[in-house]
């Protein structure tokens, strides 16, 4: 289990990226969710522990993360968001001296380790071949790789699936769905579609908070029968957005398909429909920018 209680992390310039995050994560896939900028590689770079936090705890089992981070590492798999360097070295040579670097020191040890890898990511016909001639999907299945040897307990993959064709996507969620179910994987994503296929749980983290968790199945079941379509003419939009909660709009053949949440029917035209992850990712977003801007519309006290 890692726990993780009220973290906080402000930035140099004053940037507030993670602000009062607790959270408990079992082991199995877990699914952060979150738009762009809403702080999710800033907690997976402090839990991965390359960045010390402003303020807060971590705990991983028995290790106390921020006042051990070299037993976390020791036991951890960490495929960044971008590697940003692809050596010229070919992918089996490159896996070798990262075992080195994690610690295996026996080469007999190390070749089989680097042989099930590549098996398992499906590279082992191009191990010869250098990482900077890879394709994105190459790349990121040479990165899970990496991120599995030595067998680490805990498993971190920032935006893995990011710029990756569907077919590319598919291959990298089935290897990250055979990881074993006794380790903690948190898959950090903003593609919705990627937690409902991998995850059991799941957060979704917006300005540096956490504005949701549970299970998705649960979280869309709160939402069923409070999700509401139709299909309007572009200009009808504004008018739809003053009237009603409109969590999504979708053009479709040429007109404007909406989603909004409501209690009971909005109105004529609308039909109610299943509501799914991506409806309430949409409406909790839709829920904390609405808090947000009537917090800030609020007169300010004197001083
Ligand atoms: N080194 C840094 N210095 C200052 N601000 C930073 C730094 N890194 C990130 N930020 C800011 O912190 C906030 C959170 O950024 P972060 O990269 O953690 O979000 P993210 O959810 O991973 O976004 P993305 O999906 O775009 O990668 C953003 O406002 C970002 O501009």
């Amino acid at each position: 289990m890692l726990s993780i209680r009220d973290l906080t992390h402000v930035y140099p310039n004053g940037t507030r990226a993670l602000d009062g995050v607790s959270l408990d994560i079992p082991a199995g896939m877990f699914g952060l969710l979150g738009p762009n900028g809403a702080g999710k590689s800033s907690l997976m770079r402090c839990l991965a522990t390359l960045q010390v936090p402003t303020s807060g705890q971590i705990r991983f089992g028995e290790i106390d993360v921020l006042a051990q981070p070299a037993s976390l590492r020791a036991t951890l798999g960490y495929l960044p968001q971008d590697f940003g360097v692809y050596p010229r070295v070919s992918a089996e040579d490159m896996l070798d001296h990262l075992a080195v670097l994690k610690g295996i020191a026996g080469r007999g040890e190390r070749r089989e380790t680097i042989e099930t890898l590549l098996r398992q990511v499906n590279l082992w016909d191009v191990r010869k071949k250098a990482i900077a001639g890879f394709s994105g999907g190459m790349r990121q299945r040479f990165g899970i790789a990496q991120a599995l040897i030595g067998n680490p307990r805990l498993i971190i993959v920032d935006e893995p699936t990011a710029g990756l064709d569907p077919e590319e996507r598919n291959r990298f969620n089935n290897l990250l769905s055979e990881i074993g179910e006794s380790v903690v994987v948190i898959l950090s994503t903003h593609i919705v579609d990627d937690v409902t296929d991998l995850c059991p749980r799941m957060a979704i983290l917006v300005g540096g908070r956490i504005v949701q968790t549970g299970t998705p199945t649960e979280l869309i079941a709160a939402l069923q029968g409070h999700v509401w379509q139709a299909s309007i003419e572009k200009h009808e939009l504004d008018a739809v957005k003053k009237a009603h909660d409109l969590i999504a709009t979708r053009l479709r053949g040429g007109r404007t398909v909406i989603r909004v949440l409501a209690d009971g029917s909005p109105g004529v035209g609308f039909t109610p429909v299943d509501a799914g992850l991506e409806d309430v990712y949409f409406a909790t977003l839709t829920r904390h920018r609405q808090a947000e801007a009537s917090v800030a519309a609020q007169p300010k006290k004197a001083a």
